[in-house]
């Protein structure tokens, strides 16, 4: 694949003390993509993307980042090229204002000033977040400090976003704005990994979902492949999300996802209305 930008092959990973954590894994991303990783708690998700983020170092197999073999590179080296978001936006914000918190990374990696204000200036811009960049980050609420660590990360200029379950604790309205900026991230060219548990975000927004079962990989598609009904994936810890399985109960409604429910239903009630009027 030309355009891979993250090729994961073959992956073994063992912690000290536990099991096999990944095994035999092969999870190739390519560039512009908005993928779903998804799986029961344990599967492995969390160590799949620490080993992209080289924060860990495989057992065997091998990683590749837009070509280039990552086995000698630090974490520092990876934050060039991926931001990682944290499940917990507490764990990556130290500094006094939101503006100087998005500048840390710039900083860190040498931009010039020039270069600085003007990713500081975008990731604010992205992010909805330019009137609070004077703001204490911590006092801000859960949704404005994730917002506040995707900025962060995406002032670097990544290529790639990691984001670890962003929208848990987060209300349904915060949680739609998040993967709303996701989408608009990706739109311009940032490839998405989405750490998640919710299958109604993976139906909505994700072009490809992944599951990982104890350390395999055991689907690798389209979110509508996932639901299509074919697959038992209660045996992966998942769950179809509620409109697909109500869709699949409707004889000629095929929703994807809620929204896709909504408008199905929608037509169908108008053109039952309009057969009887
Ligand atoms: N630091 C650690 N030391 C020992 N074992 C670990 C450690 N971190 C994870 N594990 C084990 O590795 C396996 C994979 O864990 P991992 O955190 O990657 O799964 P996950 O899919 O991200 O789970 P969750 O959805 O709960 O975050 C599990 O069996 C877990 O108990």
């Amino acid at each position: 694949m030309p355009d891979t930008l993250l090729n994961i092959q073959d992956i073994v990973f063992t912690y000290k003390n536990g099991g096999r954590a990944l095994d035999h894994v092969d999870f190739a991303v390519r560039a512009g993509e908005f993928v779903a990783l998804a799986g029961r708690n344990g599967s492995g998700k969390t160590t799949l993307t620490r080993l992209a983020m080289s924060l860990i170092k495989p057992a065997g197999g091998s990683i590749q980042f837009a070509g280039n073999g990552t086995a000698a590179m630090t974490p520092a080296d990876m934050a060039r090229s991926i931001g990682y978001v944290f499940q917990n936006p507490d764990r990556q914000i130290f500094r006094e204002t939101v503006l100087k918190e998005i500048a840390y990374g710039p900083e860190q990696l040498g931009f010039s000033p020039e270069a600085i204000n003007e990713s500081v200036a975008w990731a604010l811009k992205m992010t909805g977040l330019t009137e609070l960049a004077g703001n204490f980050p911590r006092m801000l609420s859960r949704g404005h400090k994730q917002k506040v660590a995707i900025a962060s990360a995406i002032a670097m200029r990544p290529k790639m976003l990691i984001l670890d379950e962003p929208t848990s604790g987060q209300d349904p309205w915060e949680a739609q704005n998040l993967m709303e900026l996701l989408t608009g991230l990706n739109q311009q060219g940032i490839t998405i990994i989405l750490v998640t548990h919710d299958m109604e975000l993976i139906a909505r927004y994700a072009g490809r979902a992944v599951v990982l079962n104890q350390g395999k990989k055991v689907f690798d598609g389209t979110p509508a492949e996932l639901f299509d009904g074919s697959r038992n994936i209660a045996a992966w810890g998942l769950l179809p999300p509620a409109a697909v399985a109500l869709s699949q109960q409707l004889t000629g409604i095929d929703a994807g996802n809620a929204a896709e429910l909504t408008d199905l239903l929608g037509a169908a009630i108008k053109k039952g209305r309009e057969q009887y009027a």
